[in-house]
């Protein structure tokens, strides 16, 4: 029997736990400090068996996952060198930085038992064990950094445990992980949040900016709504590697300065050029570490019942819906209803199929 613990079982522990708990041969226990929490892990059945109890869970483990807030990281895994861990155990983590997280580790004594950073590159702005999915994982990169003392046949068993997940295992170095993510996911959430709060502060003068903001603006501001403290951590720790990057960023928004105070058509178009021709060899399809919006659009006629009807065609064809919003709804006047999906597939069923059915869909 494979014990595993999961110590933090919200978004990122409760999405671990589901795709490993009921996989034959494994054992899935969660760690909560909060009684309450224990509660609610075992209601949901996100977990086979949950304690208050740090020690008892760690010490029966074959497999540690600490899915805490990376501010917390640090102290979680301290806590678990002192405990008599079974010879063999790997202990995890997946913050969503690496390199403090693997400096740390490696100043510890585990005893027989062994640490390898982990990252699971997929999540979403939502929090908690609510929010968990065994799904989350599928076709995402999952990024690990063993070092080089760490045998490869340990490393080989973690990889073997996380092919349930059905995530891409990549092995990266602890500090490129944290200056790759800090510029592909890390300075995007700040720039989001600051053109949030940029309009934030014209709406001010003038609440036409929030409503004329509708659709795409709201839409490629997404990930500003990411969950605060979730982020203040992250930024805090990775503060080296994002300071370099946001100097950068003010060179790259001078470039615009400098090309509109000259009016420099030729250089504005190239701006757009260079970029749309480096953007247009991305993988479309592939999950990254920003989740895409599998959403379309659907008019709806002002009939009682209408969502129900879609939402039951939907299910009916067993094509799953992961958010369902009704952007316009008033009496007489026909609503628009965003439905949003977990992939493209998903999307490329519910377009064909509710077009056949005689609705009107936009993407
Ligand atoms: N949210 C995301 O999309 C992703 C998050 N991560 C990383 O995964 C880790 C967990 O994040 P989420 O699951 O999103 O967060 P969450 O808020 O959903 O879950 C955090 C869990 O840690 C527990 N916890 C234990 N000690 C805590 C403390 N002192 N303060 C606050 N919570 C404490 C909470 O009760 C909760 O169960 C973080 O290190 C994050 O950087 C990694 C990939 C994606
Ligand atoms: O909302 C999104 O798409 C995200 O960016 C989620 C996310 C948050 C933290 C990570 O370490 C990885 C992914």
């Amino acid at each position: 029997m494979t014990t595993v613990a999961i110590f933090g079982v919200g978004l990122i522990g409760g999405s671990i736990a589901l795709c490993l708990k009921g996989k034959p041969g494994i054992t899935v226990i969660g760690h909560s400090n909060r009684p309450s929490q224990v509660e609610k892990y075992l209601q949901r059945g996100v977990v086979d068996y949950a304690t208050t109890s740090m020690q008892e869970a760690a010490e029966q483990a074959d497999f540690i996952f600490v899915c805490v807030p990376v501010g917390n990281l640090e102290e979680y895994i301290e806590k678990l060198a002192a405990f008599q861990l079974k010879p063999g155990c790997i202990i995890t983590d997946a913050g969503s930085t690496k390199a403090s997280v693997a400096a740390c580790a490696k100043s510890l004594d585990f005893g027989q038992a062994y640490f390898i950073g982990g990252h699971p590159m997929a999540g979403s702005e939502r929090t908690g064990v609510e929010a968990a999915s065994s799904h989350l994982y599928e076709n995402a990169f999952y990024v690990l950094t063993p070092d080089e003392e760490t045998p490869e046949t340990v490393v080989e068993r973690l990889v073997d445990l996380l092919s349930h997940t059905k995530a891409n295992i990549v092995r990266v170095n602890a500090k490129e992980h944290d200056e790759i993510a800090g510029a592909i996911s890390h300075l995007p959430h700040i720039i989001a949040v600051s053109l949030v709060n940029q309009i934030r502060g014209y709406n001010e003068q003038n609440d036409l900016y929030e409503s004329l903001a509708a659709g795409g603006f709201r839409d490629i501001t997404r990930i500003a709504s990411g969950d605060p403290t979730l982020w203040r951590d992250i930024l805090i720790n990775n503060r080296h590697v994002v300071l370099k990057l946001l100097h950068d960023w003010s060179n790259e928004t001078n470039k615009f300065v400098q090309m509109l105070e000259n009016a420099d058509g030729d250089a504005i178009a190239g701006a757009f050029e260079t970029a749309g021709n480096f953007r247009s060899k991305m993988p479309e399809r592939r999950k990254g570490m920003i989740h895409s919006a599998f959403d379309c659009y659907v008019d709806i006629p002002d009939h009682p019942g209408i969502i129900g009807k879609i939402t039951s065609e939907l299910g009916n064809s067993l094509i799953n819906l992961s958010n369902i919003h009704i952007i316009e709804s008033r009496e007489d006047v026909p609503g628009i209803l965003r439905l949003s999906f977990r992939s493209q597939e998903y999307l490329d069923q519910a377009v064909i199929l509710l077009t056949a059915k005689g609705y009107d869909v936009h993407l």
